[in-house]
């Protein structure tokens, strides 16, 4: 086994709520307040995607809001992981994982919580030290039956399911031993935040935060 990837304070990250927000930023005027309102309802662990020209300075936004912790999404390769630290994130997400990526992120000390779909990619990630890696695409890959068919056989890991889970669907994830957490973009739908409806993102939130954890 490798060093230690960051398992550890990943883990503690994400037991602390049931769901993390997956955020994708288009005006970075309104990071600020968006991170506010999902910290105000409950979710202080966001994930800034780096989908869109606004992100790092979103993230570097956010950064600032109390209570926040702010990480960086779609990492797909060294140049997103330095400029994920550039910005300030405390941790990184990535959909799958490279053995670029996973070196990049272990050199530059960005904690990494990468994804995988099949038993291998997680057998592969599970020899290099990790124990907490994202599910991804959730929902398409298999879901709930799926993560209850992986804990037979690696009952050492931990996952954060993300990508087609909804509110209704959460619920189902979180109950599961193996799951710290579920990731979705639900909670800031885009014509909401583009609209400011912050009132109604904590809201959101709110209901979010009181999912089973
Ligand atoms: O960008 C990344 O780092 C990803 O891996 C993908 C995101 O986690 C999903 O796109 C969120 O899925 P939805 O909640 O279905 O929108």
């Amino acid at each position: 086994m490798q060093g230690d990837p960051g398992s550890q304070m990943l883990e503690t990250l994400l037991t602390g709520a049931p769901v993390i927000p997956v955020l994708v930023v288009d005006d970075v005027a309104k990071a600020r307040p968006l991170a506010e309102a999902l910290v105000a309802g409950g979710l202080p662990v966001l994930e800034v995607t780096l989908r869109t020209p606004a992100a790092l300075d979103a993230m570097a936004a956010m950064a600032d809001v109390p209570g926040a912790v702010v990480g960086a999404g779609t990492l797909l390769g060294p140049d997103d992981v330095a400029a994920a630290r550039n910005a300030g994130a405390q941790f990184g997400v990535s959909p799958g994982a490279t053995p670029r990526l996973i070196q990049a992120a272990q050199e530059q000390g960005l904690p990494l919580l990468p994804g995988i779909a099949t038993p291998s990619e997680a057998m592969t990630l599970r020899e290099q030290g990790h124990r907490v890696l994202k599910f991804f695409p959730a929902a398409a890959a298999g879901g709930v039956d799926m993560l209850k068919s992986l804990s037979g056989p690696l009952p050492d890991l931990r996952f954060c399911p993300t990508g087609g889970i909804g509110h209704d669907t959460a619920r189902d994830y979180l109950c599961l031993p193996n799951v710290l957490c579920v990731g979705g973009s639900w909670l800031a739908p885009r014509d909401r935040v583009a609209a400011g409806d912050w009132d109604g993102i904590r809201t959101l939130a709110e209901e979010a935060a009181r999912l089973p954890h």
